[in-house]
């Protein structure tokens, strides 16, 4: 029987050869078929049993061994999603054993005898509850890994990194959340205009009428026009100390894509993987190659919202530490004009936690927008970072029950 195929009702039964036959009628089709008992009982005992009560029939067929098995099966498999999450830990780095299911079931039906109820002691129960549980385990890893792979598929297929992420939990068996749609840029939120190019009185540095790029150096005519000391140096690692605002070359100049003062439209070009941390902070992420002290890692983004609406989200659970002030320049009120919302909307800078000893800083960098406001939120390393570490960031908001385990946590009291 193909096992796709709910049944709705059983119509009626006949004997043939010994052996009892129904007809039965799908779910969703008009197709009536006659099937034995064996094909339909573990998936529709219930309703064999409401057809025989219903036509009066005294004998009830009995369960045969294999649905006996089955429900000693999920009996032993009853367990909360947290038990099982501590239950795999006993495999080291999430290696499981392969499936021995077929084994395991006839070891359950070659216990039950159809006639007498199973006396099982204690310590067989457990043995057989391991085995059981291990099942679940190999089951839903194998469903877990292919939820992963297609998840790191779709957000390859979308980020504008230019190394492609990659995504690995060893820890439990989450997901990334579903909700979320990967994006590589703000998204404005109704009323809000964010400015994909500079206003056409800004010219840009280099003649526009020249064919001829030319070469970006420290006397940039863009640095001089906003006032700003070049932040990269020739290798296009950050060389700014102090937090101060970033200009980089833009849409209206006439240089290379690969001039040095454009760094942060470039991209993250850092092999990065998103992974479930040990520390119990969810996901976060971690560089799998050396990062030399200032190098560019992303840029926060996602839904551009007003601040006071903002302030509304930070109320919600779970919500806060996903907003971002976009605050270089205050209002009259003291607050940003708007502010980055990247729960529904994000690329992987959404699951970099917070440490009070972070390796990450953070810059305002003005590209294509010019607005004072709509400043872009990037992620360098303040130090050089060793493959493998984690990347993190000061949130600036204090946890009560901070897990960043450096020397300089400072959770709430
Ligand atoms: C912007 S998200 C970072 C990604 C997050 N770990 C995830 O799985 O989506 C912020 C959330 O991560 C967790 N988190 C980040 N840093 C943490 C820390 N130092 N201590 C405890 N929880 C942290 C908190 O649950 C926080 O609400």
């Amino acid at each position: 029987m193909d096992k796709s195929l709910d049944i709705e009702k059983i119509i009626m039964h006949k004997f043939e050869n010994n052996r009892r036959l129904f007809l039965v009628k799908f779910k969703g089709y008009e197709i009536y078929t006659w099937l034995p008992l064996i094909d339909i009982e573990i998936s529709s005992y219930n309703l064999i049993m409401d057809y025989f009560i219903s036509k009066k029939i005294k004998t009830l067929p009995p369960l045969s061994i294999k649905q006996r098995a089955k429900n000693l099966y999920n009996m032993l498999a009853s367990i909360s999603e947290e038990d099982l999450n501590i239950f795999v830990q006993q495999f080291d780095n999430f290696i499981l054993p392969k499936s021995k299911l077929d084994i395991l079931m006839q070891d359950l039906e070659s216990l039950i005898d159809v006639n007498r109820e199973i006396e099982l002691n204690e310590k067989q129960i457990q043995q057989l509850r391991e085995r059981v549980l291990t099942e679940i385990c190999i089951q839903r890893r194998s469903e877990q890994l292919i939820k992963l792979q297609e998840q790191e598929w779709m957000y390859n297929r979308i980020c504008d990194n230019r190394v492609p992420l990659k995504i690995c939990n060893n820890r439990d068996f989450a997901i990334l959340p579903e909700y979320l749609t990967y994006v590589n840029e703000y998204i404005a939120s109704d009323g809000i205009y964010i400015p994909c190019t500079p206003p056409e009185k800004f010219f840009g540095c280099g003649s526009t009428n020249s064919f001829k790029k030319h070469k970006c150096s420290k006397s940039c005519a863009c640095m001089a026009l906003f006032e700003v000391t070049p932040a990269y140096n020739k290798e296009g690692l950050l060389s700014l100390n102090r937090r101060k605002a970033i200009h980089e070359c833009n849409k209206m100049c006439n240089c290379d894509e690969d001039c040095r003062y454009r760094v942060v439209q470039r991209g993250c070009n850092v092999k990065l993987l998103i992974f479930r941390t040990a520390t119990g902070t969810g996901w976060g992420i971690k560089t799998l190659e050396f990062l030399p002290k200032g190098t560019f890692i992303g840029r926060y983004v996602g839904k551009v919202i007003p601040w006071e609406e903002g302030e509304l989200l930070s109320k919600s659970n779970g919500r806060e530490q996903y907003l971002f002030d976009i605050d270089c320049y205050k209002m009259d009120n003291g607050h940003s004009k708007y502010t980055v919302d990247a729960y529904y909307y994000g690329n992987f800078t959404r699951f970099i936690n917070h440490s009070c000893e972070p390796n990450l800083t953070v810059f305002n960098v003005w590209i294509n927008s010019l607005d004072n406001n709509l400043h872009e939120i990037a992620f360098f390393t303040k130090r050089n970072v060793a493959n493998g570490e984690e990347l993190t960031f000061n949130y600036r908001k204090v946890f009560k029950y901070c897990k960043c385990g450096s020397f300089q946590c400072k959770p709430q009291k």
